[in-house]
């Protein structure tokens, strides 16, 4: 990886350190030293090594690090002295770090920066799921600004970031690490980071009402997850396992919600939930999927590339659900290592929509159960499972009527950018009992949400341009 100086008396040794695969997609750091017959060659090694590792333009060489202290167990600046510093500083990697002092301080600093962040080659979060999320708004955002792309259009297409997201998971789930990574190992995430290993990412922006509200890249929940979420944020303190005790308390209340679902399914070549295809890097079925979409939009303008970008039908389910859950990853984790929807893919502009129907508490408790195990969540007759581009819900007593079933597509979509979906409650209603959405792990206090699938990518980092320009 890096050639250093040996420390230890022999005087013509140099060590060189490089990242070894472990088991369960683990890497590890590890050293070899060398002797030379005498100093002149061992300078030469030293020197050959350093510059092709120069040439090397997609490693980062200087790095914005936020870290929460409060995330999961409060071990983040612990994780960050302990095991990733020392590996930056053997990289050659300058850091400037940042301690959060409150929430949404990562993403207001990144707000504000204009020129600022050209220096860097990417942020660091330290942190869980949430930080990410915060962190991913704080650049998005910038970079929507800067181009002045208004992020309340629903159907806005988003300018792809000129940095790159690397995350050392500290938090209490980590599933975004963990999906990308297939570990929560914090030497691990150092090390990808160190060789500038990078991964698109899908990114689910959701509005409502024509108002921009979050983007998401892992998990937006309602019903079972949101009611969960908002059980737990009462007990933060008691870190990760506010999770179960908010879980069983949840899984015991069974609450189920009204409402109904609109969604645009996927192409078919974009796989299915449960082809039991696990995206990997370089995973055809992204590649795939970013290509075709892109020669398919390319002739069109804006107005036509939003109609045919968001598919040619809708569809709609109704019902009582215990949860609605829209899975941009897979969502794996540690309590749950092939995740919510072992199939999604990373990067194909794709959510995998899972709608789980009112069914009786033992039903729940198998389905549950087979998040921890070989066994199909999917395989319940109250469970489907769509793989969606964009979808909206609509709670009971916001329900669009039944009439716009027989809209034209044009037309549904003309509402559909334009919120023509009004309550269609009376006064004499009872107003349905409604849950949260959960976005990444934060709260989204509203019920009715419009929802859009599209990838990002980080564009060429100021450091390859130069590189670029010098060849
Ligand atoms: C019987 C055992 C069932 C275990 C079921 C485990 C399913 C776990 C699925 C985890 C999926 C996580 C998806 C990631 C979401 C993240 O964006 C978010 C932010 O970090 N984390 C959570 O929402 C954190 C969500 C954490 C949810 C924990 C749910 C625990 C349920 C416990 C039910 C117990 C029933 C007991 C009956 C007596
Ligand atoms: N200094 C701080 N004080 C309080 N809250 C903070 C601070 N810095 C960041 N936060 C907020 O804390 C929230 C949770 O942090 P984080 O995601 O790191 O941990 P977590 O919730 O325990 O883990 P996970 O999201 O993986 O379940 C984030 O949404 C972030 O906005
Ligand atoms: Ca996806």
């Amino acid at each position: 990886m890096v050639a250093k100086q040996h420390t230890k008396p022999d005087p013509h040794a140099f060590t060189v350190c490089y990242v070894r695969r472990s088991a369960h997609h683990r890497w590890l750091c590890c050293d070899i030293t060398f002797s030379c017959p005498n100093q002149g060659l061992r300078q030469q090694w030293i020197q050959a090594i350093s510059e092709n590792l120069a040439l090397l333009s997609h490693r980062p060489r200087c790095l914005l690090v936020y870290i929460n202290p409060h995330g999961g167990r409060h071990l983040a600046k612990w994780i960050y002295d302990r095991k990733v510093a020392p590996l930056f500083c053997r990289a050659g990697i300058s850091t400037d770090v940042i301690i959060t002092e409150r929430a949404n301080h990562a993403r207001d600093h990144l707000r504000a920066q204009h020129g600022d962040l050209k220096k860097y080659d990417g942020v660091v979060c330290v942190g869980g799921d949430g930080m990410v999320n915060e962190i991913l708004h704080g650049l998005v955002s910038r970079t929507q600004t800067d181009h002045r792309v208004d992020q309340n259009q629903p159907d806005a297409h988003l300018v792809p970031c000129s940095l790159r997201i690397g995350i050392i998971p500290a938090g209490s789930t980590d599933c975004i690490c963990y999906t990308t990574m297939g570990t929560n190992d914090p030497v691990t995430s150092a090390l990808h980071i160190i060789v500038g290993d990078s991964q698109p990412m899908d990114v689910c922006s959701v509005h409502n009402n024509n108002t921009f509200l979050k983007y998401s890249v892992s998990l937006l929940g309602y019903g079972f997850y949101g009611d969960v979420l908002t059980d737990s944020e009462k007990k933060r303190w008691m870190g990760p396992l506010r999770y179960d005790l908010a879980g069983v308390k949840t899984f015991l209340s069974h609450n189920y919600y009204e409402g109904s679902i609109w969604f645009v399914p996927a192409q078919e070549t974009q796989g299915q939930p449960r082809d039991q295809e696990q995206c990997l890097a370089g995973c055809h079925v992204c590649q795939q999927g970013s290509y075709s979409e892109k020669k398919k939009l390319k002739h069109l303008s804006e107005d036509e590339k939003f109609i045919k970008g968001s598919g040619s039908e809708w569809c709609v389910v109704r019902g009582k659900f215990l949860a609605v859950n829209a899975a941009t990853v897979s969502c794996a984790c540690p309590r749950s290592p092939r995740g919510l929807s072992p199939s999604a893919h990373l990067a194909d502009g794709t959510a995998d929509l899972i709608l789980v129907r009112k069914c009786s508490r033992f039903g729940f408790f198998r389905h549950l159960l087979r998040h921890t195990n070989a066994d199909d969540q999917f395989d319940h007759p109250f469970v489907e499972v769509h793989r969606v581009r964009r979808f909206l819900f609509q709670p009971k007593n916001q329900e669009v009527s039944d009439s716009t079933e027989d809209l034209s597509d044009s037309e549904m979509e003309k509402r559909v950018k334009t919120n023509a979906f009004r309550p269609i409650c009376h006064a004499s209603d009872d107003i349905t009992a409604q849950s949260n959405w959960t976005c990444d792990g934060e709260i989204l206090p509203h019920a009715a949400i419009q929802a859009a699938v599209s990838v990002m990518n980080s564009t060429t980092n100021a450091r390859q341009k130069e590189r670029q320009r010098e060849k």
